[in-house]
C-alpha cells in the first residue's frame, strides 16, 4: 500500500514534512495540441475558445514536490516526451532497452510513473511489486503488454498514444507491397553480395491487383486510401461494420477475403480472438502465389505454418515485422537462443526463406511518429499526476473536471479510485461533508470507478486527515489529494 504523504496523497507533506503546494502556472502542458484531447472529450465539455479562456487562469495542481516523482522510461522513448517530464521537475530515469519480469519488479518499486514500448511486459506480479506506480505510458498503439485489469484493480491509469504512429505502419505496408511485388530486398541482397541477376519472372505491378485488409482500424484506413491511389483494388475485413474509404468494400468473412485478394495484410489488435488467426487453414484458403504481411502483432500468425506456405510457394513472398518473441534491444541477436527459450525456434527458419522480408518491429519507428506520441504520451501522463484527469486513459473511465483556478487558493482536489460498489458515494460525501463540494464527477469501468472532486475551504493541515478519511474507506483502491 502506498505511504500516506508519499505518492497517492498529492497534496503532501515533503520529505522534511511541511507541506508542498505549487501554484504556478503551466500553460505550455496545458495548451498541448495532443489529438487525443479533443477525440475523447466527454459530452458536454467545453469548446476550445472556452477551454483556452479558462486554461489562461488555470492553477496548476501539482500532487507534492514535483521533484519527488520518479518517472522511469524505458525502450528509448522520444526526446519530446523526456523534455515535457523534466520540465515539471520530475526524476527522469531512461533506458534504451526493455528489462526482463525479475529486473522489472526490482526496479520498478519505489518508481511513480513507467513509461514503456510494445516490448516491456507489465503483468500482473509486477504491478503487485509497483507498490507506488500511479501512472502507465505506452508510447506506442498497443497495450497488449500490460495487464489493464489489474492495472486497474491496482489504481493504476493506462494511457497509450492511439493513432500517431498509424500513418507510419500504412506507409511502411505501402513499400512492402512494392517490395513484395518486386522481389526487391532479394535483388538487393544477391547485388550486395555481388551478384547480378536481372529478372522478370514473379515480379509484378501492383496496379490492378487486389488488397485484403484484416482490421480496418487507423491503419488499415490509412492504408486502404494509399493503395487506391496506387490503383489497387481494396477489400476488408472487420468484425464489426465499417464505413470504407474512396471505393473499397468490406467483404463478410475472413476466408472470403482470403479467398479474393492478392495481397493479404494484417491490422488487427492482439486479442484471444485474434491469435494464430492467419494458421494452416487460412494459408490453405489463400490465393497461390498471394503475399502475406504482418505489421500487427506476432501473436497474430502462426510462425511454422507460415514457413511450410512459403517453402512450398503457396506463397509468394511475405513481410513480418512483428514476432511471437523479440530481442529485448538493439544489437541483440535474432535467434533462438537470445529469445526466451524455445520461443524463438522459427528464427532461423524465417532467416532461410527468400523474398521474405523481415524488420525489427520498425512499422511506428519514424521521426514523426516518435515524436508525436512523445508529446501526446507524456503530455497525458502530466495531466494524470497533476490533475487526475483520466481523458483517453484505456483501462479506467474517463473522468475530467474543468481545472482550479487561480482564484480559488483553498480549492483541493479529490480522487477516490474505488471498487464499483453501492454507497461509495454517500460515504465519500460524509468525509467531504465540511466541505463545499463545488464539482464532482464519477464514472466506472467494470470492477473499478473513479470519483473526482473540487471542494473548498480546505486548510492546508486538514489535507492530512480527509486523506486518512477516504484511505480508511472499505471501497478504497487509491485516494491522491491534488492540492
Ligand atoms: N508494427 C508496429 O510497429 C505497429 C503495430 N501496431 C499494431 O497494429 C494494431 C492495429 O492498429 P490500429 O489500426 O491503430 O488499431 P485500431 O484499433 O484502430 O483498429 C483495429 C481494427 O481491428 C478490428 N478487429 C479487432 N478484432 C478483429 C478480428 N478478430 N477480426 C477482424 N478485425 C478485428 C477492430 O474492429 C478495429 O477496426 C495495433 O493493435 C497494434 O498491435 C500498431 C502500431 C505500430
Ligand atoms: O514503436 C514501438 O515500440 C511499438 C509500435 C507498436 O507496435 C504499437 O504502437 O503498437
Amino acid at each position: 500500500m502506498a505511504q500516506p504523504y508519499d505518492i497517492v496523497s498529492s497534496h503532501k507533506v515533503s520529505r522534511s514534512g511541511s507541506f508542498a503546494a505549487n501554484l504556478s502556472f503551466n500553460q505550455g502542458m496545458s495548451l498541448s495540441t495532443s489529438p487525443v484531447l479533443s477525440f475523447h472529450s466527454p459530452p458536454g465539455s467545453q469548446s476550445q475558445s472556452q477551454s483556452l479562456a479558462n486554461l489562461a487562469r488555470t492553477k496548476s495542481l501539482k500532487p507534492f514536490q514535483t521533484a519527488d516523482i520518479k518517472v522511469l522510461l524505458l525502450e528509448n522513448v522520444n526526446q519530446t516526451g523526456i523534455e515535457i517530464l523534466e520540465e515539471q521537475g520530475y526524476q527522469v530515469e531512461t533506458m534504451k532497452s526493455s528489462l526482463g519480469e525479475d529486473e522489472l519488479i526490482e526496479k520498478i518499486k519505489d518508481v511513480h510513473v513507467i513509461g514503456i514500448r510494445s516490448k516491456t511486459q507489465l503483468t500482473a506480479r509486477v504491478l503487485e511489486a509497483a507498490k507506488s506506480l500511479i501512472v502507465i505510458g505506452c508510447f506506442c498503439i498497443g497495450t497488449n503488454q500490460v495487464d489493464l485489469q489489474a492495472a486497474a484493480q491496482h489504481g493504476v491509469a493506462v494511457f497509450n498514444s492511439p493513432f500517431s504512429n498509424s500513418r507510419s505502419v500504412a506507409e511502411l505496408t505501402i513499400a512492402e507491397i512494392v517490395c513484395l511485388a518486386r522481389q526487391l530486398t532479394d535483388r538487393s541482397a544477391e547485388l550486395h553480395n555481388g551478384t547480378w541477376n536481372k529478372v522478370s519472372a514473379g515480379c509484378w505491378e501492383v496496379r490492378g491487383k487486389t488488397l485484403g485488409i484484416v482490421g480496418y482500424g487507423h491503419i488499415g484506413s490509412q492504408l486502404s486510401v494509399l493503395a487506391e491511389g496506387m490503383g489497387m483494388s481494396v477489400i476488408y475485413y472487420d468484425v464489426i461494420p465499417l464505413m470504407a474509404m474512396g471505393i473499397a468494400r468490406q467483404v463478410k468473412t475472413l476466408d472470403e477475403l482470403l479467398s479474393r485478394a492478392d495481397f493479404v495484410t494484417l491490422h488487427v489488435p492482439e486479442l484471444p480472438e485474434t491469435k494464430n488467426m492467419i494458421g494452416p487453414d487460412q494459408f490453405a484458403k489463400m490465393r497461390d502465389g498471394s503475399y502475406l504481411i504482418n505489421n500487427s502483432r506476432g501473436s497474430v500468425v502462426d510462425i511454422p505454418a507460415l514457413v511450410d506456405a512459403m517453402r512450398t510457394q503457396k506463397l509468394a513472398g511475405a513481410a513480418i515485422d512483428v514476432y511471437p518473441a523479440e530481442p529485448k534491444g538493439n544489437g541483440d541477436y535474432f535467434n533462438d537462443s537470445s529469445l526466451q527459450s524455445g520461443k524463438g525456434a522459427w528464427t532461423d527458419d524465417l532467416r532461410s526463406l527468400k523474398n521474405l522480408i523481415l524488420t525489427p518491429h520498425i512499422g511506428g519507428s519514424t521521426e514523426e511518429a516518435q515524436s508525436a506520441i512523445g508529446v501526446e504520451v507524456s503530455t497525458a501522463l502530466v495531466k494524470y499526476v497533476n490533475e487526475g484527469t483520466t481523458v483517453g486513459a484505456v483501462n479506467m473511465p474517463e473522468v475530467s473536471l474543468r481545472g482550479l483556478t487561480d482564484q480559488e487558493p483553498d480549492h483541493a482536489r479529490v480522487i477516490f479510485i474505488h471498487k464499483n460498489v453501492p454507497g461509495v458515494l454517500r460515504k465519500v460525501n460524509e468525509v467531504l461533508s465540511n466541505h463545499n463540494v463545488d464539482k464532482q464527477m464519477t464514472d466506472s469501468r467494470g470492477e473499478v470507478a473513479y470519483l473526482m472532486a473540487d471542494i473548498s475551504n480546505v486548510r492546508q493541515p486538514e489535507i492530512k486527515d480527509l486523506w486518512q478519511n477516504l484511505e480508511d474507506l472499505s471501497s478504497r483502491i487509491r485516494t491522491r489529494i491534488l492540492y
